[in-house]
């Protein structure tokens, strides 16, 4: 029998990290060896407790507060599932894994409702696995924890969060408002945004991933502006824009001569954002030299400025961005994997325009109404037509292309309604040399990853119908006798649909060939 343990304390922590600070988990097995296989796996993140029996984990429960338990399904006495069950009702904020093998799995299944586990994992485990759903576990905690605390406030009748915020920060709230994010019901930035607004809440780094123009500059501040830090600066910059050595004094600050042409002290963004969010664009394409210094940071949660040789302390709250997969950078070894845990406490996926069509439709009256109001024109309308042609194009630069596109329209067209003759070659025939166009099929049929989700019949048919126009035509090379006899329409017929979606008369349908 193993001895429950002391808790480890390290005063002489190599990281720099006090352990105090780490969450406590509890390893409950009767194994001394899979005990200290867990404890090997865990102990670098974690504050490790072992217990060989229940009896020994109760004892050890009573007198610290764990975050995780751990516990083997088979146990001298009872098993794991019961012990767990006791565990949800006397320490409910501790949150319950079991492990088991194949043949208890029945049980389990019964426990995961009766003893509310938050997680099985099976027998043989693997490192990488067990440590990422405890860190998975840690986290769950932490936002429960958040709601719970939340809840407490509101039945308390807690207005300080809204009465600290004045008029600047109700405006600003209002501009970066989740609902400001413009989208279709039902678009799949709902559920985005939804999350969004659940972490906005907690004080959790939070990871954003999509492509470029995808609006992950909008919901990182969204995400601040419904936080507690509101109130708090936001600051912006892009790790993309400047050289590695640089980013770092921008960051963190410089102290006066720290090098050649640092004539004064300067401050740096984190310090500028104490008490509010950093956001932090095109996280993966900093360097590994400055992936550590950034790691350091927000371990230790105070900065030390170039060429300084005092700390800072650093209250901010971390929002990534980066049109890379991070995870496979990760893989790939580009990109450190510590710091990629710490940055992604939440991670939300923006999805590109080409997955959600349905949305070109209320974005470019949106961006229309806009733009036209900073070129001094109001009430600037887009027809119809306009939008079918707007939904037929897969938009690689997503949203900032679209509005690049809306701003060139109004700009050449009369001002007051975008035709689609207003539109650019590029966007009206499909061709963005970086994707296939939506709607080009193979022979096989049409594929319509672009099928507009909103608007009326009327404008979801036309969009559909210049979709299909556009990409008979590329396939034909823009031989209309033979794309008017594969869609059973009379040259005449074809020439007319043509011109009505406005794809007739630029040069570019005349002569183009996909
Ligand atoms: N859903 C939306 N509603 C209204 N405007 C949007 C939306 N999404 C993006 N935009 C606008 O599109 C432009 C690009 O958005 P943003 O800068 O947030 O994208 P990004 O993903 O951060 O781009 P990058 O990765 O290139 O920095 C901005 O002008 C932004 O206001």
């Amino acid at each position: 029998m193993n001895a429950p343990d002391s808790l480890p304390f390290d005063d002489t922590d190599p990281d720099g990290l006090d352990e105090a600070d780490l969450p406590l988990v509890l390893l409950v097995d009767d194994e001394v060896r899979s005990q200290d296989a867990m404890r090997r796996t865990l102990d670098e993140d974690f504050r490790i407790l072992c217990a060989s029996s229940a009896e020994e984990a109760r004892a050890l429960l009573e007198r610290h507060e764990a975050a995780v338990i751990l516990c083997d399904q088979r146990m001298p006495g009872l098993t794991g599932v019961e012990f767990l069950r006791e565990v949800r009702e006397r320490w409910p904020e501790t949150v319950r894994i079991v492990i088991s093998g194949y043949t208890d799995s029945e049980d389990i299944i019964r426990g995961i409702n009766e003893a509310g586990i938050y997680q099985y994992i099976l027998k043989p485990w693997v490192p990488d696995h067990l440590l990422q759903t405890v860190r998975q576990a840690v986290e769950a905690r932490t936002l429960q924890r958040g709601v719970s605390r939340l809840e407490l406030d509101l039945r308390a009748g807690t207005t300080a969060l809204r009465t600290r915020r004045g008029d600047r920060l109700a405006q600003a709230r209002a501009t970066f408002d989740f609902e400001r994010i413009e989208r279709a019901p039902g678009s799949p930035l709902d559920a985005v945004c939804a999350m969004a607004a659940r972490v906005a809440r907690f004080d959790l780094p939070v990871l954003v991933l999509g492509e470029s123009g995808t609006g992950k500059e909008l919901l990182g501040r969204a995400i601040h502006y419904a936080s507690p830090r509101a109130d708090g600066p936001f600051v912006l910059e892009n790790c993309a824009a400047i050289p590695d050595t640089l980013l770092e004094s921008e960051l963190f600050g410089h102290k006066r001569g720290a090098f050649t042409g640092a004539f004064e002290d300067h401050v740096g963004l984190f310090q500028r954002a104490h008490g509010g969010t950093v956001f932090l664009d095109e996280i993966g394409e900093t360097s590994p030299a400055f992936q550590v210094k950034l790691l350091r940071v927000l371990q230790e949660g105070e900065l030390r400025p170039v060429g300084s040789t005092r700390s800072v302390p650093v209250d901010v709250r971390v929002i990534a961005a980066t049109h890379r997969r991070l995870d496979d950078e990760v893989r790939a070894g580009r990109f450190r994997e510590d710091l990629y845990y710490r940055l992604a406490g939440m991670t939300l996926q923006m999805p590109a325009l080409r997955e959600r069509a349905g949305d070109i439709a209320p974005l470019a009256r949106r961006l229309a109404g806009e733009v036209g109001a900073e070129l001094g024109l109001s009430g600037v309308e887009i027809g119809p037509e306009a939008i079918a042609v707007l939904m037929a194009y897969p938009w690689p630069g997503n949203i900032r292309e679209l509005r690049n596109e809306i701003s060139r329209a109004i700009v050449l067209g009369d001002g007051r309604r975008i035709a689609p003759h207003d539109f650019s070659a590029t966007v009206l025939h499909g061709q963005t040399g970086r994707h296939a166009p939506v709607g080009a099929a193979g022979a096989a049929g049409l594929n319509l990853p672009g099928l507009p989700q909103s608007g009326t019949l009327q404008e979801r048919l036309d969009a559909i119908e210049a979709m299909v126009l556009r990409e008979t035509l590329l396939r034909h090379r823009w031989n209309k006798t033979r794309a008017a006899v594969e869609l059973g329409l009379s040259r005449v017929g074809l020439r007319a649909k043509l011109r009505r979606f406005q794809l007739e008369d630029t040069p570019a349908s005349a002569g183009e060939t996909p």
